[in-house]
Protein backbone atom coordinates (compact mmCIF):
# COMPACT_ATOMS: atom_id res chain seq x y z
CA UNK A 1 0.00 0.00 0.00
CA UNK A 2 1.39 3.58 -0.90
CA UNK A 3 2.60 5.99 1.71
CA UNK A 4 -0.32 7.96 0.88
CA UNK A 5 -3.20 4.77 0.95
CA UNK A 6 -1.85 5.02 4.68
CA UNK A 7 -2.96 8.28 5.44
CA UNK A 8 -6.55 9.10 7.32
CA UNK A 9 -6.18 12.47 7.81
CA UNK A 10 -4.35 15.00 6.30
CA UNK A 11 -3.44 18.83 6.47
CA UNK A 12 -1.52 20.59 3.88
CA UNK A 13 -0.21 24.52 4.44
CA UNK A 14 -2.80 25.09 6.58
CA UNK A 15 -3.41 28.47 7.83
CA UNK A 16 -6.09 29.11 10.76
CA UNK A 17 -7.08 32.95 11.20
CA UNK A 18 -9.71 34.45 12.73
CA UNK A 19 -9.95 38.59 11.92
CA UNK A 20 -6.77 40.55 12.67
CA UNK A 21 -5.23 37.53 13.77
CA UNK A 22 -3.35 34.35 12.05
CA UNK A 23 -3.70 31.07 14.60
CA UNK A 24 -1.76 28.27 13.02
CA UNK A 25 0.27 29.30 9.72
CA UNK A 26 1.17 26.06 7.01
CA UNK A 27 0.37 23.49 9.10
CA UNK A 28 1.41 20.18 7.65
CA UNK A 29 0.63 17.08 9.35
CA UNK A 30 -0.07 13.43 8.05
CA UNK A 31 -1.99 10.88 10.83
CA UNK A 32 -2.27 7.53 10.32
CA UNK A 33 -4.66 4.88 11.78
CA UNK A 34 -3.38 3.62 15.36
CA UNK A 35 -2.28 7.15 15.70
CA UNK A 36 -3.36 9.44 19.31
CA UNK A 37 -2.67 13.06 18.66
CA UNK A 38 -2.78 15.43 21.91
CA UNK A 39 -3.28 19.08 20.88
CA UNK A 40 -1.92 21.48 23.21
CA UNK A 41 -1.60 25.38 24.14
CA UNK A 42 -2.35 28.25 25.88
CA UNK A 43 -6.41 29.51 26.26
CA UNK A 44 -7.34 30.89 22.70
CA UNK A 45 -4.53 29.60 20.78
CA UNK A 46 -6.92 28.29 18.65
CA UNK A 47 -7.12 24.37 19.52
CA UNK A 48 -11.11 23.97 18.96
CA UNK A 49 -11.34 26.15 15.68
CA UNK A 50 -8.42 23.57 14.17
CA UNK A 51 -10.39 20.68 15.11
CA UNK A 52 -13.86 22.48 13.86
CA UNK A 53 -11.28 23.13 10.10
CA UNK A 54 -10.38 19.49 10.63
CA UNK A 55 -13.87 18.51 10.88
CA UNK A 56 -14.81 20.87 7.34
CA UNK A 57 -17.49 22.73 9.51
CA UNK A 58 -15.04 25.99 9.20
CA UNK A 59 -12.61 26.33 5.94
CA UNK A 60 -9.04 27.27 6.50
CA UNK A 61 -7.71 30.47 5.33
CA UNK A 62 -5.80 28.37 2.78
CA UNK A 63 -4.21 25.11 2.43
CA UNK A 64 -6.23 21.92 2.07
CA UNK A 65 -7.72 18.97 4.30
CA UNK A 66 -7.98 15.25 2.98
CA UNK A 67 -9.93 12.56 4.86
CA UNK A 68 -8.91 8.86 3.51
CA UNK A 69 -7.09 10.73 0.76
CA UNK A 70 -10.61 12.46 -0.31
CA UNK A 71 -10.35 16.20 -0.21
CA UNK A 72 -12.65 17.40 2.76
CA UNK A 73 -15.00 19.79 0.05
CA UNK A 74 -15.68 17.36 -2.26
CA UNK A 75 -17.16 14.77 0.04
CA UNK A 76 -20.95 14.98 1.49
CA UNK A 77 -22.06 15.79 5.68
CA UNK A 78 -22.86 11.90 5.82
CA UNK A 79 -19.98 10.73 4.08
CA UNK A 80 -17.79 13.05 6.52
CA UNK A 81 -20.03 11.99 9.49
CA UNK A 82 -19.22 8.20 8.49
CA UNK A 83 -15.57 8.41 8.74
CA UNK A 84 -15.18 11.17 11.52
CA UNK A 85 -17.32 12.41 14.43
CA UNK A 86 -16.27 15.98 16.31
CA UNK A 87 -16.48 15.86 20.53
CA UNK A 88 -17.52 19.66 20.61
CA UNK A 89 -16.14 21.20 24.08
CA UNK A 90 -19.78 22.33 25.19
CA UNK A 91 -22.86 20.21 24.62
CA UNK A 92 -26.04 22.48 23.44
CA UNK A 93 -29.66 20.83 24.30
CA UNK A 94 -32.02 22.66 22.42
CA UNK A 95 -34.76 20.20 23.26
CA UNK A 96 -35.37 17.44 25.65
CA UNK A 97 -34.18 13.75 25.47
CA UNK A 98 -33.19 10.99 27.02
CA UNK A 99 -30.18 9.51 27.77
CA UNK A 100 -30.56 6.42 24.93
CA UNK A 101 -32.23 8.49 22.73
CA UNK A 102 -28.87 10.87 22.56
CA UNK A 103 -25.94 8.40 22.51
CA UNK A 104 -28.79 6.26 19.67
CA UNK A 105 -28.49 10.05 17.59
CA UNK A 106 -24.94 8.86 17.43
CA UNK A 107 -25.91 6.27 14.32
CA UNK A 108 -27.71 8.89 12.34
CA UNK A 109 -24.49 8.69 9.78
CA UNK A 110 -25.54 5.43 9.10
CA UNK A 111 -29.08 5.12 9.28
CA UNK A 112 -30.47 4.44 5.47
CA UNK A 113 -32.76 7.85 4.56
CA UNK A 114 -36.44 7.20 5.55
CA UNK A 115 -35.57 4.51 8.19
CA UNK A 116 -35.60 4.30 12.00
CA UNK A 117 -32.60 2.70 13.89
CA UNK A 118 -32.01 -0.90 13.64
CA UNK A 119 -31.86 -3.25 16.49
CA UNK A 120 -28.08 -3.24 15.58
CA UNK A 121 -28.06 0.43 15.68
CA UNK A 122 -29.79 0.02 19.12
CA UNK A 123 -27.12 -2.74 20.55
CA UNK A 124 -24.06 -0.48 19.82
CA UNK A 125 -26.11 2.69 21.41
CA UNK A 126 -26.63 0.45 24.78
CA UNK A 127 -22.81 -0.94 24.14
CA UNK A 128 -21.30 2.98 24.53
CA UNK A 129 -23.80 3.82 27.31
CA UNK A 130 -21.89 0.98 29.37
CA UNK A 131 -18.69 1.68 28.80
CA UNK A 132 -19.50 5.07 29.86
CA UNK A 133 -20.86 3.76 32.93
CA UNK A 134 -24.26 5.43 32.01
CA UNK A 135 -26.50 2.06 32.02
CA UNK A 136 -28.25 3.43 35.06
CA UNK A 137 -29.75 6.38 33.47
CA UNK A 138 -30.88 4.84 30.30
CA UNK A 139 -34.36 6.89 30.67
CA UNK A 140 -33.09 10.34 32.31
CA UNK A 141 -33.53 13.34 30.62
CA UNK A 142 -30.58 14.90 29.76
CA UNK A 143 -31.34 18.58 31.04
CA UNK A 144 -31.03 16.39 34.83
CA UNK A 145 -27.47 14.94 34.16
CA UNK A 146 -24.78 16.43 36.23
CA UNK A 147 -21.90 18.71 33.87
CA UNK A 148 -19.45 14.82 34.22
CA UNK A 149 -22.39 12.73 33.54
CA UNK A 150 -23.73 15.06 30.44
CA UNK A 151 -20.23 14.99 29.08
CA UNK A 152 -20.20 10.97 29.23
CA UNK A 153 -23.17 11.19 27.21
CA UNK A 154 -21.55 13.22 24.34
CA UNK A 155 -18.59 10.70 24.62
CA UNK A 156 -20.92 7.57 24.44
CA UNK A 157 -22.87 9.61 21.69
CA UNK A 158 -19.23 9.70 19.94
CA UNK A 159 -18.56 6.65 20.20
CA UNK A 160 -22.26 5.22 18.92
CA UNK A 161 -21.01 6.77 15.72
CA UNK A 162 -18.57 4.77 15.44
CA UNK A 163 -16.30 6.51 12.54
CA UNK A 164 -12.40 5.80 11.40
CA UNK A 165 -11.44 9.69 12.73
CA UNK A 166 -12.05 10.77 16.61
CA UNK A 167 -11.83 14.68 16.83
CA UNK A 168 -12.23 15.23 20.67
CA UNK A 169 -12.25 18.98 22.12
CA UNK A 170 -10.90 18.47 25.59
CA UNK A 171 -12.48 15.10 26.28
CA UNK A 172 -11.85 15.28 29.93
CA UNK A 173 -13.51 17.92 30.50
CA UNK A 174 -16.11 17.85 33.86
CA UNK A 175 -14.89 14.32 34.52
CA UNK A 176 -13.37 12.94 37.68
CA UNK A 177 -10.03 11.41 37.96
CA UNK A 178 -11.23 7.74 37.12
CA UNK A 179 -13.89 8.80 34.78
CA UNK A 180 -10.88 11.01 32.58
CA UNK A 181 -8.80 7.76 32.64
CA UNK A 182 -11.94 5.69 31.35
CA UNK A 183 -12.34 8.02 29.11
CA UNK A 184 -8.74 8.25 27.64
CA UNK A 185 -8.35 4.73 28.06
CA UNK A 186 -11.25 3.81 25.39
CA UNK A 187 -9.70 6.35 23.06
CA UNK A 188 -6.78 4.97 23.55
CA UNK A 189 -8.16 1.14 22.98
CA UNK A 190 -9.09 2.60 19.76
CA UNK A 191 -6.29 4.31 18.72
CA UNK A 192 -4.69 0.39 19.32
CA UNK A 193 -7.56 -1.13 17.22
CA UNK A 194 -6.73 1.09 13.78
CA UNK A 195 -8.56 4.15 14.81
CA UNK A 196 -7.63 7.68 14.52
CA UNK A 197 -7.72 10.14 17.70
CA UNK A 198 -7.11 13.55 17.47
CA UNK A 199 -7.30 15.32 21.27
CA UNK A 200 -7.25 19.08 22.56
CA UNK A 201 -6.46 18.09 26.19
CA UNK A 202 -5.60 20.77 28.81
CA UNK A 203 -3.80 18.06 31.24
CA UNK A 204 0.09 17.86 29.84
CA UNK A 205 -0.29 14.49 31.96
CA UNK A 206 -3.14 13.14 30.03
CA UNK A 207 -1.46 13.74 26.59
CA UNK A 208 1.89 12.41 28.44
CA UNK A 209 0.34 9.46 29.23
CA UNK A 210 -2.01 8.59 26.47
CA UNK A 211 -0.77 10.38 23.10
CA UNK A 212 1.49 9.05 20.59
CA UNK A 213 2.34 12.60 19.43
CA UNK A 214 1.61 16.08 20.10
CA UNK A 215 0.90 19.26 18.02
CA UNK A 216 1.23 22.73 20.32
CA UNK A 217 -0.23 25.27 19.22
CA UNK A 218 1.60 28.79 20.10
CA UNK A 219 -1.28 31.05 18.83
CA UNK A 220 0.66 33.24 17.13
CA UNK A 221 0.94 31.04 13.78
CA UNK A 222 4.18 29.30 15.13
CA UNK A 223 3.27 25.12 15.85
CA UNK A 224 5.62 22.41 16.61
CA UNK A 225 4.44 18.26 15.73
CA UNK A 226 6.56 15.51 16.99
CA UNK A 227 6.56 12.00 18.94
CA UNK A 228 5.30 12.84 22.56
CA UNK A 229 8.10 11.60 24.38
CA UNK A 230 10.25 13.69 22.79
CA UNK A 231 8.65 16.72 22.05
CA UNK A 232 7.14 17.34 25.46
CA UNK A 233 9.87 18.79 27.76
CA UNK A 234 9.66 21.23 30.77
CA UNK A 235 11.50 23.91 28.40
CA UNK A 236 8.97 23.61 25.27
CA UNK A 237 6.19 23.56 27.64
CA UNK A 238 7.06 26.56 29.91
CA UNK A 239 7.33 28.16 26.57
CA UNK A 240 4.27 27.13 25.25
CA UNK A 241 2.46 27.99 28.64
CA UNK A 242 4.03 31.09 29.00
CA UNK A 243 5.11 30.12 32.88
CA UNK A 244 7.73 28.02 34.15
CA UNK A 245 6.81 24.32 34.01
CA UNK A 246 8.98 21.29 35.63
CA UNK A 247 9.69 17.47 35.17
CA UNK A 248 9.52 15.48 37.60
CA UNK A 249 10.40 11.74 37.56
CA UNK A 250 7.51 9.43 37.97
CA UNK A 251 7.60 5.75 37.20
CA UNK A 252 9.24 5.36 33.88
CA UNK A 253 8.37 8.63 33.03
CA UNK A 254 7.81 12.32 33.60
CA UNK A 255 5.42 14.41 35.50
CA UNK A 256 5.01 18.05 34.53
CA UNK A 257 4.26 20.62 36.61
CA UNK A 258 3.14 24.60 36.39
CA UNK A 259 5.86 25.27 39.13
CA UNK A 260 5.84 29.73 38.98
CA UNK A 261 4.28 31.71 41.39
CA UNK A 262 1.04 32.48 38.92
CA UNK A 263 3.16 35.66 37.65
CA UNK A 264 3.31 36.08 33.67
CA UNK A 265 6.25 35.46 32.25
N1 LIG B 1 -15.49 34.48 15.10
C1 LIG B 1 -14.42 34.90 15.77
N2 LIG B 1 -14.01 36.19 15.68
C2 LIG B 1 -12.91 36.62 16.34
N3 LIG B 1 -12.16 35.80 17.11
C3 LIG B 1 -12.54 34.52 17.25
C4 LIG B 1 -13.68 34.00 16.58
N4 LIG B 1 -13.81 32.69 16.90
C5 LIG B 1 -12.79 32.42 17.75
N5 LIG B 1 -12.03 33.51 17.95
C6 LIG B 1 -10.82 33.61 18.78
O1 LIG B 1 -9.88 32.68 18.27
C7 LIG B 1 -9.05 32.23 19.33
C8 LIG B 1 -8.95 30.71 19.28
O2 LIG B 1 -10.18 30.14 19.74
P1 LIG B 1 -10.28 28.61 20.12
O3 LIG B 1 -11.66 28.38 20.62
O4 LIG B 1 -9.81 27.79 19.00
O5 LIG B 1 -9.22 28.52 21.32
P2 LIG B 1 -8.78 27.26 22.19
O6 LIG B 1 -7.32 27.05 21.97
O7 LIG B 1 -9.67 26.10 21.91
O8 LIG B 1 -9.01 27.84 23.66
P3 LIG B 1 -9.54 27.19 25.04
O9 LIG B 1 -8.37 26.45 25.62
O10 LIG B 1 -9.88 28.39 25.84
O11 LIG B 1 -10.72 26.33 24.75
C9 LIG B 1 -9.65 32.78 20.63
O12 LIG B 1 -8.86 33.90 21.05
C10 LIG B 1 -11.05 33.21 20.23
O13 LIG B 1 -11.51 34.32 21.02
Amino acid sequence: MSKQADTVLAGRKLRIEVPGRTLVDELDFELRAGEFLAVLGQNGAGKSLTLHTLAGLRRPATGTIELLGQPLPGLSRQTIARQLALLPQHSDDAFPATVFDTVLSGRHPHVPRWQWESAADRGIASDCLRLMDLHNLHNRDIATLSGGERRRVAVAQVLAQAPDVYLLDEPSNHLDPQHQLDVLNVFADKAACGKTVIASLHDVNLAARYATSCLLLFGDGRWELGPAESILTAAVLSDLYATPMEALPWHDRQFFVAAGNGQRR
